[in-house]
């Protein structure tokens, strides 16, 4: 089978997907190509002679683009992450195309960044790193406050967010409550409590913290009338997808003061700067420059994931899954509309 593989980065850089799935590639009929460029309507057409296409997060893989493939004969998309909110499974299934993605790579390298993220806003790690190497010790800003007993609020509570809800419970004896479509049994079991709407949970959190996917209904889920339901001074923190926020919304929680702290790992409008280096240009959407700009805004560039862990899961579970549909056998990360 052949591969082509999209946004990857190159080897050398860090210890990145070349590196990793050259590591990971014992299988002498899969060969893949590496491009550092991203899917969409207009690098499509790279894909001729390919069977699979390998793609990220932020690769657009809209109907025009699956149709464009399809006509090429790409069989198969390949996510090497866990959301798929970039990829529409409709078309795909229509065209036939079938999609396989990594559900569980790592969730403890998110919930672990997720905490960290949570401790970062909280006690001002980043503040005192920058100001410290200036010779300046004042603690003046730095005031924080402790875990242990703040109510925290994990919306979606599948392998994420239950494991941070876990860490926070049981590592930091929070009081930890969800909100999720779905209960998980093993909730009770870490001390989570489930609240019966999202509006309860958001009326009761010191700190949210969001895990559900990006689906339709999920999109824009703290939005102007859900983040004045949070707590004057609340603190929230997103790794899971930028367009579950409305940033513009978001922006006036942070200029009223209603909220305390943010910190984002993902943002709506990402694929325009994340994963390249942007430091000698111009920041041209607005929004995103304004979240930059404040104070009590901690953003990282969808970094969660990168843990040597889940980049070695990534690989050889995206091998694995491309190997089984090369050999028509069945595969348990099909993932459909
Ligand atoms: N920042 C990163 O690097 C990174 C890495 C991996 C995953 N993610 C994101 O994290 C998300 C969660 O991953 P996961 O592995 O825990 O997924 P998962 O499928 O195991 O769990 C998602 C949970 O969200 C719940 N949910 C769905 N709709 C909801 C709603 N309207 N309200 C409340 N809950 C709802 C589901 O019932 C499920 O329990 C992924 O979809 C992805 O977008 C981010």
């Amino acid at each position: 089978m052949k591969i082509i593989v999209y946004s990857s980065k190159k080897a050398g850089s860090t210890i990145y997907d070349i590196n990793s799935f050259n590591e990971c590639n014992n299988k002498p009929d899969l060969e893949l190509l590496f491009l550092e460029i991203p899917l969409d309507h207009t690098t499509f057409a790279l894909a001729a002679g390919y069977d699979a296409v390998c793609i990220f997060v932020n690769d657009i893989c809209n109907a025009e683009v699956l149709e464009g493939l399809a006509k090429l004969g790409v069989k198969y998309i390949a996510l090497r992450c866990a959301g798929y909110n970039n990829v529409d499974l409709f078309a795909a299934k229509s065209l036939g195309i079938q999609v396989v993605r990594v559900p569980a790579y790592s969730p403890e390298a998110v919930a672990e960044f997720a905490v960290g993220m949570i401790m970062t806003i909280v006690r001002k790690y980043h503040k005192s790193y920058t100001r410290v190497r200036e010779g300046n010790f004042l603690l003046d800003g730095l005031l924080g406050f402790n875990l242990k007993g703040k109510t925290i609020g994990i919306i979606g509570t599948g392998r994420i967010g239950l494991l941070t809800g876990k860490i926070l419970s049981r590592g930091f004896e929070s009081n930890v409550i969800a909100y999720d479509l779905y209960h998980n049994a093993q909730a009770a079991e870490y001390g989570i409590t489930y609240t019966h709407t999202l509006e309860e949970l958001l009326g009761k959190s010191d700190i949210v913290s969001l895990h559900c996917p990006l689906l339709p209904g999920t999109r824009y889920m703290i939005n102007e009338k859900t983040l004045a339901q949070m707590k004057k001074g609340a603190y929230l923190v997103n790794t899971s997808r930028g367009s579950l926020i409305d940033t513009t919304a978001l922006i006036g929680a942070l200029k009223s003061g209603h909220l305390g702290a943010v910190g984002l790992d993902v943002y709506e409008k990402e694929s325009a700067y994340f994963f390249a280096d942007g430091s000698s240009k111009i920041i041209y959407d607005d929004n995103f420059a304004r979240l930059l700009s404040f104070y009590n805004v901690f953003m990282t560039g969808h970094q969660a994931f990168l843990t040597v862990e889940a980049l070695k899961n990534i690989a050889e579970t995206t091998i694995d899954n491309l190997e089984l549909l090369a050999n028509n056998q069945p595969c348990a990360n099909i993932t459909e509309a």
